[in-house]
């Protein structure tokens, strides 16, 4: 048993450290909902002068020991390549149409960095990102403008942006909040933002402090000036597929929360199992719903890979016709309280799992891979690429 207690961290950690402990646990038992829902009651949350929320002494059941990964890398490497070959069998045998080109977004530098405990330098970044946007990617997350008091991390956002090379066949959105952020944004010449909004109300309260409504204005608004300058705008929906807070997610209140940000102009809506909750089964139910009010080309898939499910939910999203996949190099972010527990699915897995689909991709793995090697030395976490 162990008492953790969960201070100086921002809403953002404690949401996903705290959702991914229990769910772990918990998973795949069917009270994942009515659990969670007790542990919030347990837990206080007091929004200081300083605006960062905190938990205070929150109490978790739970075997750290338990938390990390019994399977090797090989053994996890063998059990992707069965699952890629098994599903090639069906693509053939059932003349499935997969697209023939993916486009992989790279959410490292921002998704991922946002989430590793270590600050690193703006110039490790600037780094990061100008070695990502010559393997190939041709979108590279770049950071996002937000209150650094809620997200550290990105307090270097003007400095990073303004340092990396822009190369002109590569875009490098950047996530925005709010007009204050879109401000900032524009002063160092971003070129594409991301909103970003979810699908659960708890999420929504804790991650930007409002709900789903007045999320949604906000965005309008910053949608509607970012047009003005010729912004291209990125919608994301969070917890299409589970929430820490609330348990599960109506994959109606997802697709009604996606079609808005569409109507609203954003070019493409990526949604994010925020904390990799999802299934193949819930991944086919979400998007069913979801493509129903969005077309399917405009959708991108944002798995984290919390529970080692994230490419199979992945191959769902192509079946489904998705051509879009964010994935974080190396696969950072995730909880540094559970060394091997995985934040986004890992871009070097993502991209040998589409080449063993014949999916092109245009990115150098070799590449990717000593990047990955690279800043997870920096950064002194585990690398989550399964490729030796
Ligand atoms: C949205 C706010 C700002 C509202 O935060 P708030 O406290 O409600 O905002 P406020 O308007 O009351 O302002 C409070 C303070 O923040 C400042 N402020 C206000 N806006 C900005 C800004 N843009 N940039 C810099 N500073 C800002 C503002 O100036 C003021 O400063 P003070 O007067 O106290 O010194 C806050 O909640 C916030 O920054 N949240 C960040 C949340 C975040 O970044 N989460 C992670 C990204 S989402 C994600 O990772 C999910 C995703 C996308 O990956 C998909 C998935 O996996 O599901």
């Amino acid at each position: 048993m162990i008492f953790l207690i969960f201070q100086n961290l921002t809403i953002r950690q404690n949401a996903i450290y705290f959702g991914n402990i229990l769910l772990y646990f918990l998973y795949p038992k069917q009270v994942i909902k009515s659990l969670l829902n007790s542990s919030l009651k347990s837990s206080q949350y007091t929004n200081k002068n300083n605006q960062i929320y905190k938990y205070k002494s929150v109490k978790i059941n739970c075997n750290l020991n338990k938390m990390a990964s019994t399977l090797t890398k090989a053994q996890r490497l063998k059990n992707l390549n069965d699952l890629l070959s098994q599903f090639s069998n069906k693509v053939k045998q059932n003349n499935i149409k997969l697209p023939k080109f993916v486009k992989v977004v790279e959410v490292g530098p921002r998704d991922g960095l946002q989430n590793e405990a270590t600050l690193l330098p703006a110039k490790d970044k600037i780094d990061l990102i100008n070695r990502l946007s010559d393997s190939g990617l041709k979108t590279v997350e770049t950071t996002s403008f937000v209150s650094p008091k809620w997200v550290p991390q990105m307090g270097d956002n003007m400095e990073v942006f303004a340092g990396i090379n822009k190369y002109p066949n590569v875009s490098y959105p950047c996530l925005v909040p709010n007009v204050k952020g879109l401000e900032q944004a524009l002063k160092v010449g971003v070129k594409e933002i991301a909103v970003f909004g979810a699908a659960s109300e708890g999420f929504t309260q804790k991650n930007i402090n409002c709900s789903i409504a007045e999320s949604l204005e906000r965005f309008r608004a910053v949608i509607e000036e970012a047009k003005k300058h010729n912004l291209l705008v990125r919608g994301y929906v969070s917890t299409v597929m589970g929430c820490p807070y609330q348990g599960d997610v109506d994959p109606e209140k997802v697709a009604e929360v996606s079609k808005i940000l569409y109507d609203m102009g954003c070019y493409e809506i990526s949604l994010g199992d925020t904390i990799g909750i999802g299934t193949p089964e819930k991944t086919d139910k979400m998007l069913t719903a979801v493509k129903k009010q969005v077309p399917v080309e405009k959708l991108a898939a944002h798995f984290h890979d919390t529970f080692d499910k994230a490419i199979s939910n992945i191959l769902v999203a192509l079946e489904h016709g998705v051509s879009v996949v964010d994935s974080s190099i190396a696969g950072l972010g995730g909880c540094p309280y559970a060394k091997k527990q995985a934040g986004n699915v890992c871009t070097e897995n993502v991209v040998y799992s589409l080449q063993q689909l014949g999916i092109e991709t245009g990115i150098d793995l070799l590449k990717l891979k000593q990047i990955g090697s690279d800043i997870t030395t920096k950064l002194k976490r585990d690398n989550m690429c399964l490729l030796e």
